[in-house]
């Protein structure tokens, strides 16, 4: 069976159409007729597939289209069982959406299944040097995971981050103040939550924020890093057929992965070209030393043991921005649309902050930790939505068996999370909002509950959890606390149009745009 899901043209420029056709027709035409003929061999040879061989369900060329790639391997895996064999492309690759094969791979065999596959924009983007995110497991990926998780993503120093969060959450209010009392505007959330996340980023990073003060008008910075993150999810025809990397030429992608890299690389060379040359009285930023500061001085001290490059440098700070921005943004995004779906949790969670918090002037970090329902609404979130709905793609090292079934070396393997939170063997009515479900449950995002897992699990969880989820729950409660949301033009709540996006992230398709109202007027 050949899945075609060839929708997606915004790569296609007119003058190549004429030669991308053909070349899929081609390679529809080969793929069918090589199915067809090892299938009729297989039957001339009269070999069943053996007991440990995973049925092959299909070659899928998904370049995008209309529904987001976690509901079609979701779809398929309703009718063929939560292990799958698929082809993208020329390679293999299982699709897992059971907890039990899900532990095999992220847990028991952890190690096994702990290299990324390199993909066309990942070595475009990441051609300098090891990446955390997308590099394969080895002893360089581990000395720049324990780095970034030792030396800035540590609870000490997101810690020493909150001020810059607070200060950076006071602007996100004072804007939206702004837009619904001054200039009686409906209140555009998508932007101002993409804005605050990446400028908490910024500051962490560089000391440097990316836009003016009361406006979310898009940054040059603003707009490389969604350009990066896009590229990651366009198609590359060299990442289906290695042999086709020609296309990608002619396309003009690969001169587009080239051109943003380009700007990337002179963009961080510059900020850290400006903090080599400030002296440490010249550095005035509120939290003391940002992740430049850092790196900069692990390169003077060699502290670590292992020589810290420029390009080293360079690596690190475009994964923590590419892995750290959207992430945070988005799932602020679906929280508030569950929301204002739901009049009942909108009150309930908006209650215990006013509650907890009283007359002060805005929610402290200190608070977070009484606002124990506000927890449960973002668990409930990030269940229903998980930012990277099939977390990122892992490849064995070498022969395995999961589940029973032989599982050779080179094999791609996507967990599906977005279905695992879905699952209704897993959880009770699991397509209603209802945080209520964690209150006294152990279940957390830590890793060990394969149900939920919107962080990853085993050795390449994502290091940026307590960063991200301060950010979302500081962000989240001061904006719960200082306004009541609905929906513009009296629209009822349930109305919201939820529909998910495509692409790498699981963003929401149109842009989330509500009515504010201050509650001190
Ligand atoms: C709050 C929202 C976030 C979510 C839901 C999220 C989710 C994820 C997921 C699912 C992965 C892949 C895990 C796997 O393959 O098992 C990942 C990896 C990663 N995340 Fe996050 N992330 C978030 C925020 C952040 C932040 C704020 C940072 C850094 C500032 C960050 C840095 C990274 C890095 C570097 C990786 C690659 C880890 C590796 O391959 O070993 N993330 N994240």
């Amino acid at each position: 069976m050949d899945l075609f899901l060839f929708t997606k043209s915004s790569f296609l420029s007119y003058s190549c159409i004429l030669l991308i056709i053909p070349t899929i027709i081609f390679i529809f035409i080969k793929s069918r007729s090589s199915s067809s003929s090892s299938s009729s061999s297989k039957q001339r040879r009269k070999l069943p597939p053996g007991p440990n061989k995973l049925p092959f369900i299909g070659n899928l060329h998904q370049l995008g289209g209309p529904m987001p790639m976690h509901r079609i391997l979701q779809d398929l895996a309703a009718k063929h069982g939560p292990i799958m064999h698929l082809n993208f492309g020329h390679h293999p690759t299982i699709i897992i959406s059971s907890p039990e094969a899900a532990l095999e791979i992220l847990k028991t065999h952890d190690l096994v299944f702990s290299n990324r596959p390199a993909t066309a924009a990942s070595m475009k983007v990441f051609r300098k040097g090891p990446s955390i995110g997308f590099s394969n497991y080895g002893e360089q990926w581990r000395q720049m995971k324990k780095l970034a998780s030792i030396e800035l993503l540590s609870t000490e120093r997101v810690k020493s981050f909150r001020l810059v969060r607070e200060a950076e959450t006071d602007i996100l209010i004072r804007t939206i103040h702004d837009y619904c009392c001054s200039r009686k505007q409906t209140v555009n959330l998508s932007e101002m939550f993409l804005c605050l996340s990446n400028n908490i980023i910024g500051q962490v990073a560089f000391s440097r924020r990316f836009s003016t003060e009361g406006e979310c008008n898009r940054s040059e910075h603003h707009d490389l890093i969604r350009e990066i993150i896009q590229l990651f999810g366009e198609f590359f025809m060299g990442d289906f057929f290695p042999s086709l990397g020609w296309v990608d030429v002619i396309t003009g992608m690969q001169a587009k992965s080239i051109a943003v890299f380009k700007r990337l690389d002179e963009f961080l060379e510059r900020e850290i070209d400006d903090h080599r040359l400030s002296s440490d009285d010249d550095h005035n930023s509120q939290h003391g030393e940002d992740f430049v500061d850092v790196l900069l001085e692990l390169q003077r001290n060699s502290k670590l043991g292992f020589p810290i490059t420029a390009d080293h440098i360079k690596v690190i700070l475009t994964d923590i921005f590419l892995a750290g921005t959207e992430t945070s943004a988005l799932i602020l995004e679906w929280v508030m649309s569950e929301l204002v779906k739901d009049s009942r949790v909108m009150m309930k969670v908006s209650d215990e902050i006013r509650k907890v918090v009283g007359n002060k002037e805005r929610v402290e970090e200190d608070d977070l930790q009484k606002l124990e329902y506000l927890g449960f609404v973002i668990n409930e979130t990030l269940r229903l939505h998980p930012p990277l709905g099939l977390l990122l793609p892992r490849e064995s090292t070498e022969d395995c068996k999961i589940s029973g079934y032989d599982v050779p070396k080179k094999t791609r393997v996507m967990v599906n999370a977005w279905t695992l939170g879905r699952d209704p063997k897993l959880w009770e009515k699991p397509d209603i909002f209802y945080p209520e479900r964690f209150h006294g449950s152990p279940i957390n995002y830590k890793g060990n509950y394969m149900q939920f897992i919107p962080f990853g699990a085993g050795r390449r969880i994502c290091p940026g959890t307590q960063l991200g989820i301060t950010t979302i729950m500081i962000a989240l409660a001061n904006v719960l606390f200082h306004f009541n949301w609905k929906l513009p033009n009296e629209m009822p709540g349930e109305n919201i149009d939820m529909t998910e996006s495509t692409g790498i992230s699981n963003r929401k398709k149109s842009p989330l745009i509500l009515m504010a109202t201050p509650i001190c007027c």
